[in-house]
């Protein structure tokens, strides 16, 4: 199902514009984007430094308001919701993977992976948070503190936790930014193979082509605005596309 008439969106803006700042020192990071990221898809958002990626990302999110247009996730707008709305929203139905990891210290990685059901207050759910265990290969760290594991087993324990409210969509920010190259292949074949097996939705932000190429798509923004999308990208095809933004005008 590829037709956007018979693809649910997991999340959407709409003519978004997030100006930063005043007057004469106001930048204009997100210039009118309006983009859908289809449910059951992993999607990444590529462009040069600057471009508006984090941005996107923070506003689609819920972490940030637009100045105008809107941002929505499924059918619910998030410039509706006050602010204890907003946070529920994000705690049942949004997970995140950021760059530094962000696990709890003190807690072990079986009660990181299942933080997210136990603030909703919800019980059960032991097979499905199981296999989500084998899916992410951390059986035999369970009883571990993050500070016992490697930063890729680490990464590997917050795309866990990230996918365990079986959230609408996971957005993922420079996912790989701390890892070295062996270990961050590992977790982004672990965010495509959960998209694949379980139907949920990712957005990663990222500036590597070779991550984006585990994406069913990318989306690229230049100077605040949704500039090209790419199907079924490559790491060379999405370098080329890059490439064409550093031609000086
Ligand atoms: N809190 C802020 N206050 C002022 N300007 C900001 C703020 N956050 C971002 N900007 C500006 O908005 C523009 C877009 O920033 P953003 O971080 O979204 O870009 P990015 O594409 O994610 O960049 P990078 O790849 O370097 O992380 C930039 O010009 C940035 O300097």
């Amino acid at each position: 199902m590829t037709t956007a008439t018979a693809t649910r969106t997991a999340a959407r803006v709409v003519d978004a514009v997030k100006v930063y700042g005043v007057g004469d020192t106001a930048v204009r990071a997100l210039d009118g984007v309006s983009v859908a990221f289809p449910a059951g898809r992993f999607t990444a958002i590529m462009g040069p430094s600057g471009s508006g990626k984090s941005t996107l990302m923070h506003c689609a999110a819920g972490l940030d308001t637009l100045t105008s247009g809107t941002a929505h996730i499924g059918d619910t707008e998030l410039g509706t919701l006050d602010d204890r709305r907003l946070t529920l929203l994000r705690r049942d139905r949004v997970g995140f993977v950021f760059q530094a990891f962000n696990l709890v210290p003190t807690l072990t990685v079986e009660e990181n992976i299942r933080l997210p059901l136990d603030l909703a207050g919800e019980r059960g759910e032991r097979e499905r948070i199981d296999a989500l265990i084998d899916v992410v290969g951390l059986r035999d760290r369970l009883r571990h503190r993050p500070s016992e594991l490697s930063g890729g087993q680490q990464q590997r324990v917050a795309v866990a936790r990230a996918f365990a409210g079986r959230p609408d969509v996971v957005f993922a920010d420079e996912p790989t930014g701390n890892l070295d190259s062996r270990s961050g292949g590992e977790v982004l074949g672990l965010l495509a193979r959960t998209v694949r097996e379980t139907g949920r939705t990712v957005v990663m932000v990222t500036h590597d082509p070779v991550a984006a190429a585990h994406a069913d798509e990318v989306v690229f923004l230049a100077d605040g605005r949704l500039v090209d999308r790419m199907e079924s990208p490559t790491a060379d095809r999405v370098l080329d596309r890059m490439k064409a933004f550093e031609v000086p005008s």
